[in-house]
């Protein structure tokens, strides 16, 4: 029978995507698996050391063991480092979508936690892509910590940053394929979900830790923090050279 290829973790790691895997549901749990994708890329960070060494990752799909031995374990060529409550999990399940995209699934926190395991253990969490997919992971975290321009830069310094904002498929040089089609304004969750794809799976929204409700900030409150954030913001705007509107 397939083994968990990962053990579970600590419980401040952005779990919520394995709201669906822990039964082995997947987002798209009916559509086949896309060339290389398997179970693991989604698995939590710190694998055992037998996975590691395994040389046979086997996920599990719809109750058939699928194995994996295409491709190679590379480092990510994007990292989406934040921000923190960004949508960061969102971007990347949406990027996921795409054929030419494999992610590992939680937040590997090399970078600022784990950086002492060594740059092969980072790279063996990620899943085998093949030619032209492009690797990627998410840790928010990486956006506020010093060490990691640096630390990325020690590992390939050509590696693509994303901070959520605009279009990122173009910014990965992928052809746009996940667009508006699809997804849905879910009124519950008060954000975009994923549609029904081909087949008979059901609409997929991200879980529960998604989507919280909001506390009533007093204006002043509001206030203070917008003025606090105004200077930052327009330097922002200069930078990027583009006008958020976010005072
Ligand atoms: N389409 C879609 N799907 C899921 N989540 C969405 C989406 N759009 C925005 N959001 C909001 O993004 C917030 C979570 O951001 P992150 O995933 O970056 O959080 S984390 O930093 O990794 O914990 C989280 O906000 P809060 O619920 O306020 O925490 C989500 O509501």
């Amino acid at each position: 029978a397939p083994r968990a290829a990962y053990r579970q973790q600590t419980s401040d790691l952005d779990y919520d995507i394995l709201d669906d895997l822990r039964s082995p549901r997947r987002l798209f749990p009916d559509a086949p698996f896309q060339r290389n994708r398997t179970g693991s890329a989604d698995a939590p960070a710190e694998p055992s050391q037998n996975t590691l060494d395994s040389e046979k990752e086997t996920a599990k799909s719809n109750g058939i063991p699928v194995s994996n031995t295409f491709g190679t374990k590379r480092f990510p060529q994007a990292i989406i480092i934040g921000v923190k409550k960004g949508g960061t999990r969102a971007l990347l399940e949406f990027l996921r979508i795409h054929p030419d995209v494999r992610a590992f699934g939680a937040e590997p926190h090399f970078f600022d936690r784990f950086y002492d395991k060594g740059l092969e253990w980072y790279r063996n969490l990620m899943p085998r892509t093949l030619d032209g997919q492009i690797t990627m992971e998410k840790t928010p975290s990486y956006f506020v910590t010093k060490e990691a321009p640096s630390r990325i830069c020690t590992m390939n310094c050509q590696t693509k940053l994303i901070v959520v904002m605009g279009r990122v498929q173009d910014f990965l040089g992928l052809k746009r394929v996940v667009s508006d089609k699809h997804f849905y304004f879910n009124q519950t969750k008060g954000f975009p979900c994923l549609k029904k794809p081909e087949g008979s799976s059901r609409p997929r929204c991200l879980g529960k830790s998604k989507g919280r409700p909001h506390p009533q900030i007093p204006s002043e409150v509001l206030q203070r923090l917008r003025d606090f954030y105004r200077p930052f913001n327009h330097r922002f705007y200069q930078m990027s050279g583009q006008d958020f509107g976010w005072d």
